[in-house]
């Protein structure tokens, strides 16, 4: 099996990762203070949904990497394909974005006011033992079921919009500019958050529920009080800075993982 599909698409999500850090870090509360997490966790997963899209891709068409310019996909295809990267990378990102959001919505301890308690979790290894000391190993993938139905379909889209935009500025069998990537993969990018943005509200309030008595007995239960208690309005909170991050993040991420195959022939 080629593994320059992973490759590519660990070191690109590792380079989105670094260029998207000022953003997540204003999002996060310090999470991505230091780099070596989540380079280790959200590089790995962008590794999974790049290196299993080629891979379905060529299962369905019998087209590698270098072949689609020539032969280029349906856009069946190419959703289905998304589709399926999506599908699979959630059982990699499900524990790494639980840590991440319980580590976000936890008050930093450079902001405590003196005398209160710590922070609950010390860090991202000291988070992920106590979910798994007191939730049980199914309490890491707490939120997964709405991670999946978030990342499944808006894969889907972030792919197509990607080939749809590179094909509209590039002549038939030529491989897209480099501003034409960059382009396609930021609005890729917003695309995709602006689809997911609703699902990623009920996904982050499951997983923050945790076993806490009263907590939501499942997504459509969350879906429905929260949009009772708080009108429509809540599945749109995060909208503008998950818009603002992913132009960035996706043009270089595409640029890079574009490049890196290209140079390897
Ligand atoms: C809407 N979603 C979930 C995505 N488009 N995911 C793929 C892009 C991942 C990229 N590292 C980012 O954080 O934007």
């Amino acid at each position: 099996m080629p593994v320059e599909e992973f490759v590519a698409g660990w070191i690109s999500g590792a380079l989105g990762l670094v260029l998207g850090h000022p953003l997540d870090t204003v999002k996060l509360l310090g999470f991505f203070k230091g780099m070596s997490f989540p380079i280790a966790s959200i590089a790995m997963v962008n590794s999974v949904l790049f290196g299993v899209y080629s891979h379905t891709l060529l299962a369905l068409t019998a087209t590698s990497h270098q072949e689609r310019r020539a032969q280029p996909p349906s856009f069946t295809h190419v959703f289905i394909a998304g589709c399926t990267g999506g599908f699979m990378q959630v059982y990699c990102l499900a524990p790494f974005d639980l840590i991440k959001v319980r580590l976000q919505n936890q008050t930093e301890p450079r902001a405590r006011p003196p005398g209160s308690p710590p922070p609950r979790y010390r860090g991202p290894v000291h988070c992920a033992v106590s979910i798994f000391q007191e939730e049980g190993p199914r309490g890491l993938f707490r939120g997964a079921w709405a991670l999946t139905l978030r990342d499944t379909p808006t894969l889907g889209i972030y792919f197509v919009t990607y080939e749809w935009l590179c094909r509209q500025s590039t002549q038939d069998g030529q491989n897209p500019s480099s501003a034409t990537v960059l382009v396609a993969g930021g609005s890729a990018g917003i695309a995709s958050w602006a689809v997911a943005t609703p699902l990623d509200v009920i996904k982050s309030r499951l997983q923050m529920a945790g076993r806490k008595p009263g907590a939501y007995r499942g997504v459509l239960d969350c879906v429905v009080s929260s949009a009772r208690q708080e009108g429509l309005g809540v599945f749109f909170r995060g909208l503008t800075i998950n818009s603002a991050r992913a132009f960035p993040v996706n043009a270089v991420t595409f640029l890079s993982y574009e490049y890196l195959l290209r140079s390897w022939g």
